[in-house]
């Protein structure tokens, strides 16, 4: 077969809100050793702030114009409307791209996604060379999937539409379910007793046997993140998920919304203001960028749960508007107008 005959493989990159995945991509773009990537990124919430993390890292393998983003949605659920238009996109892009990337949202089930590579459209041209699920290992060890589970009790007790399973522990299970490589990362996090926790409630939701690769910060080895050569969607009809029946899977059981403010002065203060917000609520996720009064770069501010962290990621351009939005994302039931009030100080 040509080279330009070949099918493009793709890796699929799936894990609960906050585990790491765009992190871990990034570690794959600076590490790519010239290998032509593109990336699709999809996201919960409706601004997108991972396609601009990721734009924001200036590496030549994969230039802007390689990234695509498909914010407001969930690629499980726009395979036809979005999916294939954008592979469509990248597989026209010359040079030749050699290898696709795609970051499904922190909310998105994985199988429906491996099953359109099946389509007629993009059956000869793509093929999925491996799903790979990132896992909050930190989160694990404190047996939560994610961010602060005892705020989130709360709330679902107060919240009768919330009878039935959990819907958190569903979706990290159907993730975890479709993988062909678990990352477990965090672990700068974790003691070993940590680290032994993370890896048993692993094992315990795995249902083959996958490799387990254990990190900080998302280093893994690009060759290997890039190489499993599986093939999954020749298997993907094995793999079990707890959704396998739904006809229609549309992610009612979250919400999310903007949090819009004016310029700050004090970055730690709306950290502080971030970090008891998302403690007292059981928000799952915050994300965005700040305008700093006086700052000529934007600061991005991140929380999964009640763990923060801030830095400055680039400078404003002078085309944008120096405003503060904060996407929010947790369980439906969320009170916007308490949360809008705790950030707003
Ligand atoms: N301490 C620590 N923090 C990490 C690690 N990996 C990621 N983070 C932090 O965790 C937060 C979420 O990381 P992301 O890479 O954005 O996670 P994500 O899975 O892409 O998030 P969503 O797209 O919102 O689901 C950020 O604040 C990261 O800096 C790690 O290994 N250790």
């Amino acid at each position: 077969m040509t080279d330009e005959l070949a099918r493009v493989p793709c890796t699929i990159v799936t894990g609960f809100l906050g585990a790491g995945k765009t992190t871990l991509i990034r570690h794959v773009l600076a590490n790519a050793n010239g290998r032509r990537l593109a990336i699709i990124v999809n996201e919960f919430g409706d601004v997108g702030i991972d396609g601009e993390i990721l734009k924001g890292c200036g590496d030549e393998t994969c230039p802007e114009e390689n990234i695509v983003e498909l914010a407001n949605g969930c690629l499980c659920c726009t395979v036809a409307d979005e999916f294939v238009p954008a592979l469509d996109v990248i597989l026209a892009l010359r040079p030749k791209v050699e290898h696709i990337v795609i970051e499904t949202s922190g909310l998105a089930l994985p199988k429906p996604l491996v099953q359109a590579f099946h389509w007629p459209s993009i059956k000869n041209r793509v093929t999925v060379d491996g799903v790979v699920a990132v896992v909050d290992g930190a989160a694990l060890a404190d047996g939560q999937v994610s961010g602060d589970m005892k705020a989130l009790a709360t709330q679902r007790a107060a919240d009768n539409a919330l009878d039935h399973d959990d819907p958190i522990e569903e979706v990290f299970q159907d993730q975890i379910a479709c993988a062909d490589l678990v990352v477990m990362n965090k672990c700068d996090l974790l003691d070993q007793s940590g680290i032994d926790k993370a890896s048993a409630s692993i094992a315990k939701a795995l249902p083959r046997a996958v490799k387990v690769v254990q990190v900080s910060n998302g280093k893994v080895d690009a060759p290997t993140l890039l190489g499993l050569n599986v093939g999954t969607e020749a298997d993907i009809e094995n793999r079990r998920t707890l959704h396998d029946d739904e006809l229609d899977h549309d992610h009612d059981d979250f919400d999310s919304f903007v949090v819009p403010l004016p310029e700050i002065d004090d970055p730690a203060a709306l950290t502080g203001l971030v970090a008891a917000t998302a403690e007292a609520t059981g928000v799952l996720r915050i994300k965005g960028f700040a305008a700093v009064r006086g700052k000529p770069m934007r600061l991005l501010v991140q929380a999964v749960g009640p763990r923060v962290t801030s830095h400055y990621d680039r400078p404003w351009a002078a085309s944008e508007k120096r405003e503060t939005r904060l996407v929010v994302i947790g369980l439906k039931g969320l009170d916007r107008a308490v949360i809008t009030r705790m950030l707003s100080g």
